[in-house]
């Protein structure tokens, strides 16, 4: 059966004039700051597909508020409505969290009063050590290299109304970072960016799915991906040049070559075998599919029917 038979497929040109005249174009200080944000991102890329799908996000928000409001009438109780959760997933290195920070800009736009919160689910992988102990370092980002329980218990915690905390991953140290936390003070919109946030394991009395209120699967050809994962790398690497502390440090005194190399070697058994196995299929699992060509060019978007 075709992945896509529950999707609508939308060319980029029809997506652009969805919901064109009702946006206001951004201001020069938005513009700055999706720039600091990330200066590759292309500006067109923002008008003609991210606001539409912040609009699109906003109807999504509607239909909650008023489901809330209608269960608390049915109940006849005051039910608070839970804060939105919006997932989003994808491949390393396809560009979840560049997307994530952008769709969080654009909610505080079109919601000023409103808290929107961004958490990434690699907060939740185990320690280094907790990998080396069980003998699993190899597999970072494949689904037991995850505390899923912690991640489910977190999500229930948010939608519940709770304050609650989270440890933080750093790419610089290539592990969770020991002495801090990131809270998450009751928001009214959370988004939660990682490779399994569409994963749902086994034997939980949770679904980690049930928690989303709207999911974005960021998606693109493997060999392009890929290419940005190396060019990913190579970032690192510039900035670790002169931080001994940091993970990418040791690269950093190798030839070119061989760090080439090494980086190929861990995209084609790791990264990209996790995508393979774990990832791409979740991808159906997703409301929405952005669908990426090169230069990270949204050039197709499939939505959900049903
Ligand atoms: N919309 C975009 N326009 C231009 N460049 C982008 C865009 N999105 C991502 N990139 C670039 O692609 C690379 C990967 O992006 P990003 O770090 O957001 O990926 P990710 O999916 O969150 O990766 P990971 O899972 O490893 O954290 C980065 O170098 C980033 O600058
Ligand atoms: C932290 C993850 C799993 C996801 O963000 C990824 O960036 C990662 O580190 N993967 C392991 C293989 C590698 O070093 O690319």
């Amino acid at each position: 059966m075709n992945e896509f038979i529950n999707f609508d497929e939308i060319s980029r040109e029809k997506w652009q004039n969805l919901y064109k005249t009702s946006i206001p174009p951004l201001t020069h200080e938005e513009l700055e700051s999706i720039r600091s944000l990330n200066d590759e991102i292309s500006l067109q890329d923002v008008q003609d597909v991210y606001l539409p799908l912040v609009h699109l996000l906003r109807l999504y928000k509607k239909n909650r508020e008023d489901m809330s409001f209608s269960k608390g009438l049915f109940l006849q109780k005051i039910v608070k409505t839970p804060p939105l959760i919006i997932g989003i997933s994808g491949s390393v290195a396809v560009g979840k969290s560049t997307t994530a920070r952008l769709v969080q800009l654009l909610l505080s736009r079109a919601f000023p009063k409103l808290s929107v919160e961004l958490v990434t689910t690699d907060g939740f992988l185990r320690t280094t050590a907790d990998l080396k102990a069980q003998g699993i370092l190899d597999r970072k980002g494949f689904p037991e290299s995850y505390d899923m329980e912690a991640l489910i218990e977190f999500l229930y915690r948010v939608k519940n109304g709770e304050t609650c905390e989270l440890p933080i991953y750093s790419h610089e140290i290539y592990d969770i970072l020991p002495d801090q936390v990131q809270i998450i003070d009751r928001p009214d919109i959370l988004i939660v960016e990682g490779i399994n946030v569409l994963q749902n394991p086994q034997n939980q009395m949770l679904y980690i799915s049930d928690f989303y209120d709207f999911s974005i699967y960021v998606d693109a050809d493997e060999k392009l991906i890929e290419k940005w994962y190396l060019e990913r790398f190579d970032s690192l690497l510039k900035l670790a040049k002169s931080d001994e502390a940091n993970f990418y440090h040791q690269f950093t005194k190798m030839p070119t070559d061989e760090v080439v190399k090494l980086a190929k070697e861990t995209w084609a058994s790791v990264n990209r075998v996790n995508l393979r196995e774990y990832i791409e299929p979740t991808r159906n699992r997703a409301e929405i599919i952005l669908h990426k060509t090169e230069k990270h060019y949204v050039d197709k978007i499939y939505l959900k029917k049903f």
